[in-house]
């Protein structure tokens, strides 16, 4: 099976290591075109500068865009879904923008669109999603979807290490989007979340800045000296739940007791679960982040399609309808300025230099939140867990 890679970073890279040193199935894979940018020197035979070289290539089988962004990878992969040439992407980002465009373009020309990679790095989660939607209807996903922002958040945490010290720790060991601001705002969790509820729910949900999205940004090392003496973990979740002919979605830090396996997923790990009606709770957990492990996740889209296996079906003909305020959390907030009077409706409690709001719809929670930003833009705020029925104090 022929290839060509569309950009050559940490992860085009890596597809072309798995594939040359390749065993097992990966030995049936050629990589025969690498895409680099234009006036750019070409290192290895197989690197060129034209897309269209790649796309008027016959010979070519499938097409992994691994250039990252939305231009002109969107252009890139509607192409080549158009010269009838498979496509598999680890890019999120342009399939939480495109994901109905690129499915039905893809049906129209009888090619794949498999994008494995794009969530949860080298997990098999959209594969284990898909399974269990063969049986089951899908009721909760929630997950920690970044590696950069997990690395950051367990540095911080066993080590002490400030912020921007473990962000570049994390960039250098090839985690982090080519802009970081996607990962500790919270957007790569959202484009990830985007792609799985399209999924789960057979519908289209675009990350648009309406959505209750939450990053990690202002945690400073006193939230974390106090998280820790009150016995929890903060990890950045993506969630979303259904019920009826409705669904929510947020993604916020969050609160995890110690004794949980959020709280003990560590250095650039994802644990992503879902919960099905007749399969109860189901958890994949691996390397989110990191050059192998996506292109291990790459190489396996690939092997589906060599051996004919098929994907799920999408149709997008679901009528759920988005509802923010679908489910109720408990909060605790961090703010210079007094924000209490913002919270009157909902019962609050002043706790040192944190206020705790007990039972407020997460729709109404983030859309305070941000007027608490406009007066404070360091505020920070985290989902406080329940245990055994009740809110945490
Ligand atoms: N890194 C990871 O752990 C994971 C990444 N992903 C996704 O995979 C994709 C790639 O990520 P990653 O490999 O880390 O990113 P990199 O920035 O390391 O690689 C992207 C490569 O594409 C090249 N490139 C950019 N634009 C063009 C263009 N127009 N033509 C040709 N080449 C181009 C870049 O060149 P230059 O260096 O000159 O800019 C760079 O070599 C992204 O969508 C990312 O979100 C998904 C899962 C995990
Ligand atoms: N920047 C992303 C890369 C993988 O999707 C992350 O850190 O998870």
């Amino acid at each position: 099976m022929n290839i060509a890679i569309l950009g050559f970073g940490t992860v085009g890279s890596g597809v072309y290591k798995i594939i040359q040193n390749a065993k097992r199935q990966a030995q049936n894979l050629h990589v025969r075109h690498i895409l680099i940018r234009k006036n750019k020197k070409p290192d290895l035979p197989e690197m060129t500068d034209s897309i269209d070289e790649i796309l008027n290539d016959k010979d070519v089988d499938v097409v992994v865009e691994v250039i990252g962004g939305i231009e002109p990878a969107h252009q890139y992969i509607v192409d080549a879904l158009k010269h009838k040439k498979h496509v598999i992407t680890a890019n999120k980002a342009v399939i939480a923008e495109y994901m109905d465009e690129f499915t039905r373009i893809a049906a129209e020309n009888d090619a794949k669109f498999y994008f494995e990679s794009s969530v949860g790095g080298g997990i098999p989660w959209i594969q284990g999603l898909e399974r269990a939607l063969r049986v089951d209807d899908v009721t909760k996903i929630q997950g920690i979807f970044n590696g950069t922002s997990n690395f950051i958040l367990d540095q911080m945490h066993r080590t002490g290490k400030p912020f921007n010290e473990v962000l570049m720790e994390a960039q250098q060991l090839g985690y982090a989007e080519a802009d970081p601001s996607a990962d500790i705002d919270g957007i790569d969790v959202a484009n990830k979340l985007c792609i799985s509820v399209d999924i789960a729910y057979d519908l289209f949900i675009k990350p648009t800045a309406e959505l209750p999205i939450f990053g990690i940004r202002n945690i400073t090392e006193d939230d974390m000296t106090h998280f820790d003496k009150l016995g929890m973990t903060i990890k950045l979740m993506g969630k979303s739940h259904q019920r009826g002919n409705e669904f929510d979605y947020m993604v916020e830090p969050t609160l995890y007791y110690g004794d949980t396996l959020e709280a003990h997923t560590r250095d650039n790990y994802n644990l992503i679960s879902l919960i099905g009606e007749t399969i109860g709770t189901l958890k994949f957990m691996g390397q989110g982040a990191g050059q192998l492990p996506t292109a291990n996740a790459v190489i396996q889209d690939i092997l589906d399609i060599y051996q004919g296996k098929e994907h799920l079906k999408r149709e997008f003909k679901s009528s759920f309808k988005f509802q923010p305020n679908l489910t109720k959390n408990d909060y605790i907030v961090r703010s210079e300025i007094d924000c209490s009077p913002l919270f009157k409706g909902f019962e609050t409690e002043l706790r040192g230099d944190y206020l705790l709001i007990h039972n407020i719809p997460v729709g109404e929670m983030h859309r305070l939140m941000r007027k608490v930003l406009q007066r404070d833009e360091s505020a920070f705020m985290a989902s406080l867990p329940t245990k055994k029925g009740g809110a945490a104090k």
